[in-house]
């Protein structure tokens, strides 16, 4: 499990898992380590790209095409917060209705998902899909993760064209519909493009044409993966 290079993260919600005394050590990235004395000389630091842009961009159809073609563990934000809506969760409700209005739930719930997928995977490089969606969901990875992003791929893709592949995606989402597309549509310019152009200045940003084939755009996000693996070797 990828656990047992355990982050000192800085939440409550799991400071019972750490040990603090043990000794701490940061990577490149800003990611803080604390070492447990079980922790083998097998150790890597984690590999975070987050994968953003509107509804139905494609996010989650490239993701499983970088996960197949680079071993990611692919982590999407929207379906993590699906399954603890009806997983009985205190939250379920209040996501409900969020995502029903085509809102973004308290980044506290949100980081703390992904944060849980993070910790049990056996995986040390993560695809967070759908995340950040608002500068405050950016704040609060960096806060409670202490984390950066080594990469950010952006879907850039026309309105009418993710409104109507939403609108023929067929799988049963509550948020599927045209009036929360008009509302998700709204949140994304104004929260999300925020994010998008913060990681733009940083220079972490890879632009991707969204429109065209899925073979097609995943030839644009194939080469960013691939220079990325071979700088890191
Ligand atoms: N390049 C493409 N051309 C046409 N249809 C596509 C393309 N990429 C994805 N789709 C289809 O569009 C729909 C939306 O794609 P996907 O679920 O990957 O988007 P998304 O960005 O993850 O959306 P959301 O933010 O709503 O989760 C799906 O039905 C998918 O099969
Ligand atoms: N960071 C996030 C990601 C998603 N949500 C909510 C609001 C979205 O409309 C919904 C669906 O996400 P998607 O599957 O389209 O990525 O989930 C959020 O609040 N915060
Ligand atoms: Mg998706």
């Amino acid at each position: 499990m990828w656990r047992r290079a355990t982050a000192t993260f800085k939440s409550s919600l799991f400071l019972g898992t750490l040990k603090h005394n043990a000794p701490r050590f940061t990577t490149a990235t800003g990611f803080h380590f604390q070492e447990k004395d079980w922790m083998g000389p097998k150790q890597v630091a984690p590999v975070i790209t987050f994968v953003l842009g509107g509804p139905g961009s494609g996010k989650g159809t490239q993701c499983a095409k970088i996960v197949e073609t680079f071993g990611f563990k692919h982590l999407s934000a929207g379906d993590l917060l699906r399954r603890e809506m009806v997983s009985n969760s205190e939250y379920g409700s209040m996501i409900l209705s969020t995502i029903s209005e085509g809102r973004i739930v308290p980044s506290e719930v949100t980081v703390k998902l992904i944060l849980r997928e993070m910790e049990f995977s056996d995986n040390h490089k993560f695809l967070i899909d759908g995340f950040p969606r608002s500068e405050e969901n950016r704040i609060a990875f960096e806060q409670i993760i202490g984390a950066e992003p080594h990469m950010v791929l952006f879907l850039d893709c026309p309105e009418e064209e993710m409104v109507k592949r939403v609108l023929s995606r067929n799988q049963g989402r509550i948020d599927d519909n045209i009036d929360t597309i008009k509302k998700r549509l709204k949140v994304f310019e104004a929260l999300n493009l925020p994010v998008v152009d913060y990681y733009a200045k940083k220079g972490k940003l890879y632009r991707i044409n969204a429109v065209g084939t899925v073979d097609k755009i995943f030839e644009q996000v194939r080469p960013v993966f691939e220079a990325f693996e071979h700088g890191a070797k």
